[in-house]
């Protein structure tokens, strides 16, 4: 068994919403003991900051470039993560000398999987230096040179979780994990411990983008909107009948891969109502291609505390038998679970296993990745 190392993943995911921290001892197989997690959101001008950003990142070429307002961006960004990462610390009444490693994600400003481009804006060396941490990042960089969509990479960390649930019997095989944040993505393990993921559509996105057009707010906070409203059955068939749910092989998405509707599709409650069950049965969808039906589905990601997309989500997997859970009915946490996998993908990364798979992101074959950054030599008074 491999030295179990302490690693802290932050996360800041396509929602854009702000920055998840989460504390994870692991040796990067099969032990996981999940520490303490926090969130730390985003004012609503370092947001508006991010939405240029994605603009500005339109006609980046290659990986590298940072055009427009993106360096600096990255920059504050790396030191809203450091921020972050020492406030956590400082709550947890830890040092940074008893942190191993710190798994930093970074911002998704751009993913075009068919042309082999995704960038994530963050300065690793800086942040390790801020922290007086080792840092791994850009962890989706070498799957991508190998073929690989770039993308899901959570799956090996859902793989760790189902392989504990299941010494503790906790749940039927085969399970879906089901991460409904800015898009969802899910993971299936079976029975043999097989795994297959891909990423399965448009989360919160959609619903994120149209409440804000149209009720000037962030989010639809416990769907109060959409429970007002009832489904345009018209504008439901037309996102579900995207090519991205019938396409041979499964593609990974960017954040603009799906438009919102326009002011003239529907009132406000009728557009979030009809989103929330788009976002839902966009998975069901998508689940479609797995090898098996799902026994399980745990559901994880901020779409889980929107009561509509819930309901949906349990009606449509029932009427396959499947059977809908929160990932807190488990004892996970449904909020830290991908920052948690950035920390359990950091430990891997230093020991040289494998983060993708061909059944998880298309790469030719299992393949490691993140690049590392080490804190400076002095930092070790921490
Ligand atoms: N209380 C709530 N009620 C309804 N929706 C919520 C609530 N809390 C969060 N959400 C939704 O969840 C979104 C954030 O989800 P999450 O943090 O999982 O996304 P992310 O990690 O940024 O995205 P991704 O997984 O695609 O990288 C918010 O933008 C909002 O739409
Ligand atoms: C390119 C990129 O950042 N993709 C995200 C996004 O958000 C959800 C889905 O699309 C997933 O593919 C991925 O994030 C998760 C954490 C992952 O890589 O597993």
């Amino acid at each position: 068994m491999g030295k179990l190392l302490t690693a802290i993943g932050v996360m800041s995911g396509t929602s854009m919403d702000g920055i998840d921290v989460a504390l994870l001892q692991t040796n990067g197989e099969n032990v996981v003991q999940r520490g303490p997690s926090a969130g730390y959101a985003y004012d609503a001008r370092f947001r508006a900051r991010l939405k240029q950003g994605l603009e500005d990142a339109k006609s980046i070429t290659a990986r590298t470039e940072r055009p427009g307002t993106l360096a600096q961006l990255e920059h504050d960004l790396t030191l809203r993560h450091a921020e972050a990462v020492k406030a956590f610390l400082h709550e947890n009444n830890l040092l940074p000398r008893n942190i191993d490693v710190i798994g930093f994600h970074g911002q998704t400003v751009l993913h075009r999987p068919d042309e082999a481009l995704t960038v994530q804006i963050g300065d690793g060396d800086l942040l390790a230096r801020e922290t007086k941490i080792d840092v791994v990042y850009d962890m989706r960089a070498n799957d991508m040179v190998h073929g690989g969509q770039g993308a899901p990479l959570i799956p090996a960390y859902h793989a760790a979780l189902a392989h504990g649930l299941s010494e503790k019997r906790e749940i039927d095989a085969p399970v879906v994990f089901v991460n409904i944040g800015g898009i969802s993505n899910l993971t299936f393990v079976g029975a043999d411990r097989r795994i297959v993921a891909y990423d399965s559509g448009p989360g919160n996105t959609l619903i994120d983008q149209w409440v804000e057009a149209h009720a000037g707010v962030p989010y639809d906070q416990g769907g109060m909107i959409a429970s007002e409203g009832t489904i345009v059955p018209e504008l439901a068939d037309r996102y579900l009948s995207h090519p991205f749910f019938t396409a041979e092989k499964r593609r990974s998405l960017d954040r603009n891969d799906f438009a919102p509707p326009s002011g003239t599709d529907a009132c406000l409650e009728d557009g979030a109502r009809t989103l929330a069950y788009v976002t839902a049965a966009a998975i069901l969808k998508s689940a479609g291609h797995l090898p098996e039906a799902a026994a399980t589905y745990v559901i994880c990601g901020g779409g889980r505390l929107n009561p509509i997309i819930m309901k949906d989500l349990t009606k449509l997997a029932d009427a396959a038998h499947g059977r809908v859970l929160a990932a807190e009915a488990l004892e996970l946490n449904g909020d830290s679970m991908e920052a948690e996998a950035w920390a359990y993908l950091a430990v891997r990364s230093l020991r040289g296993l494998p983060l993708t798979y061909p059944e998880t992101t298309g790469v030719n074959r299992p393949v490691s990745g993140g690049r590392f950054a080490a804190k400076a030599a002095d930092a070790e008074v921490g």
